[in-house]
């Protein structure tokens, strides 16, 4: 039977620096992940890319996919709807291919009910105020944006501890080194872990 890929999912607060350190991950050569392309009604920033940085869709178009079941997960943050095409990253799986989610806490808690064999890494600022600073530098928000994203922050730091691993976010390309060595990591305990179990079977 065909090996089914790992699903990784990277979660953290906004401004955190998931998709500069994602964006890294995907730039090194050897990387053999499958990034999920989300789908949001936020609009797009200046540079971004309908169908590369997300696909970009109007409300009711998004909510007519939520009835037809098209998501893994979304959810409504800060006033847009993000959420997984489901399909995608089903198939990707199936092929034996690891696939990445760059996502928000609420949806990588229905990620972990629905794949709970997934690998949850939770991406942390090293502290609150460098955090805020990151949400401001970036220079992507209003006022009222930034407050809103500090205030969902407070609450999904609380949720860390529901995650397999915690990276502390300093510096880029050692949150970057971490991230691969992690993956590395489960694949062997995973086919350690199968081996032991068929070489059980085998004795009996
Ligand atoms: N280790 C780091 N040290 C300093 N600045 C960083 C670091 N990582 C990311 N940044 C900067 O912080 C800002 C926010 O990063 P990024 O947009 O990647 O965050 P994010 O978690 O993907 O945010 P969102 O969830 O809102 O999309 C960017 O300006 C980025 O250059
Ligand atoms: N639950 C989901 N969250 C997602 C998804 N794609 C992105 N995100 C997260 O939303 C916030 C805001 O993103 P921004 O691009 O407006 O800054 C951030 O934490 C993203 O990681 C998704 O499919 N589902």
């Amino acid at each position: 039977m065909k090996r089914k890929g790992l699903l990784i999912v990277l979660s953290g607060p906004s401004g955190v620096g998931k998709g500069t350190v994602r964006k890294e991950i995907f730039s090194q050569k050897n990387t053999a992940f499958e990034y999920s392309i989300s789908m949001t009604t936020r609009s797009p920033r200046e540079g971004e890319v309908d169908g590369v940085d997300y696909f970009f869709k109007s409300k009711e178009d998004f909510e007519e996919l939520i009835k037809q079941d098209q998501f893994i997960e979304y959810a409504e943050y800060v006033g847009n709807y993000y959420g997984t095409p489901l399909q995608y990253v089903k198939d990707t799986l199936e092929e034996g291919k690891d696939v990445f989610l760059e996502i928000e806490v609420q949806g990588a808690r229905q990620v972990r009910d629905k794949f709970p064999e997934g690998l949850f890494i939770f991406l942390a600022p090293p502290n609150l105020t460098e955090l805020q600073s990151r949400i401001v530098g970036r220079g992507t928000e209003t006022d009222d944006s930034v407050r809103n994203r500090m205030n969902e922050a407070r609450k999904e730091l609380a949720m860390m501890n529901l995650y397999d691993y915690v990276v502390v976010n300093d510096q880029i390309d050692l949150a970057v080194d971490k991230i691969n060595a992690i993956v590395k990591a489960e694949h062997c305990r995973r086919t350690r872990v199968e081996k032991q179990y068929i070489a059980m079977l085998e004795e009996k």
